[in-house]
């Protein structure tokens, strides 16, 4: 699903932020990723959306080279996949409803079925009772539900959330950690950038991969 062979990632002015990183991401896997504060987390995300392209070394995503080259082939590439910003990207003066409908509007279903995703997503994350309140009107935690649905609502190949628990106390980010994990599936990996790793349930399984300024190392869990 997803295949990295010594990819590294120079930004324009001469950041190196990722060093020969080697990974495999198959269906259904879970991953953590875990590094201080600018060790290259969301660099690798990046990657993986084709927001950025390696410098040097090789990466596929679902079978598609990630390279300047393949532009377009990326951007259908990222239909499939199911981001979780930071920042949520959500779109002010529209309900939850419509923003997690938009999120889907690439998708080839028609109409009826996109609202009726739509709103499953919604009640999956717990905000059945606010489907039709404009986003402004929702708290900081209900705005980051509102953009777990949309990314889930795709039924993407890979969930990639960035830093999800970085507001969070503890109880509200492990129950953000369970949500997520929640969708991991035969078919869907899902992939998780934090600093909480002392709330990473070792029952899930899964990988966590630590960066260190750029350098990658594995561990297996559970
Ligand atoms: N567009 C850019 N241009 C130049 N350098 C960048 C750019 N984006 C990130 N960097 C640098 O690349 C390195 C990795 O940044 P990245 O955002 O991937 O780290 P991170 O692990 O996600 O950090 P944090 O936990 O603080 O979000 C840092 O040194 C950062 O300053």
């Amino acid at each position: 699903m997803i295949e990295a062979k010594g990819v590294c990632l120079r930004y324009p002015d001469g950041t190196e932020a990722l060093h020969q990183i080697d990974l495999e991401i198959g269906p259904g896997d879970l991953v953590y990723l875990t590094g201080p504060s600018g060790s290259g987390k969301t660099s690798l995300l990046k990657l993986f959306m084709g927001m950025e392209y390696p410098t040097s070394g090789t990466l596929k995503v679902l079978d598609q080279p990630v390279t300047k080259d393949q532009a377009g082939n990326i951007r259908r590439l990222r239909r499939v996949m199911g981001p979780v910003f930071q920042e949520f990207r959500l779109i002010r003066g529209r309900t939850a409803l419509e923003n997690v409908m938009l999120g889907m509007r690439f998708l080839d279903l028609p109409p009826a079925q996109i609202k009726e995703n739509a709103g499953t997503a919604l009640v999956k994350v717990g905000l059945a009772h606010k489907v039709l309140s404009r986003v402004e009107n929702l708290s900081w935690g209900e705005c980051q539900r509102v953009a777990i649905a949309r990314a889930v609502a795709r039924k993407p190949a890979v969930i990639l959330a960035d830093e999800p628990t970085g507001n969070l106390d503890q109880d509200n980010a492990l129950k953000i950690l369970e949500l997520l994990t929640s969708f991991q599936d035969r078919k869907t990996a899902v992939i998780i950038t934090t600093h909480a790793t002392h709330l990473i349930g070792h029952q899930n399984g899964g990988t966590l991969i630590r960066l260190d300024r750029g350098n990658m190392h594995w561990e297996r869990l559970g």
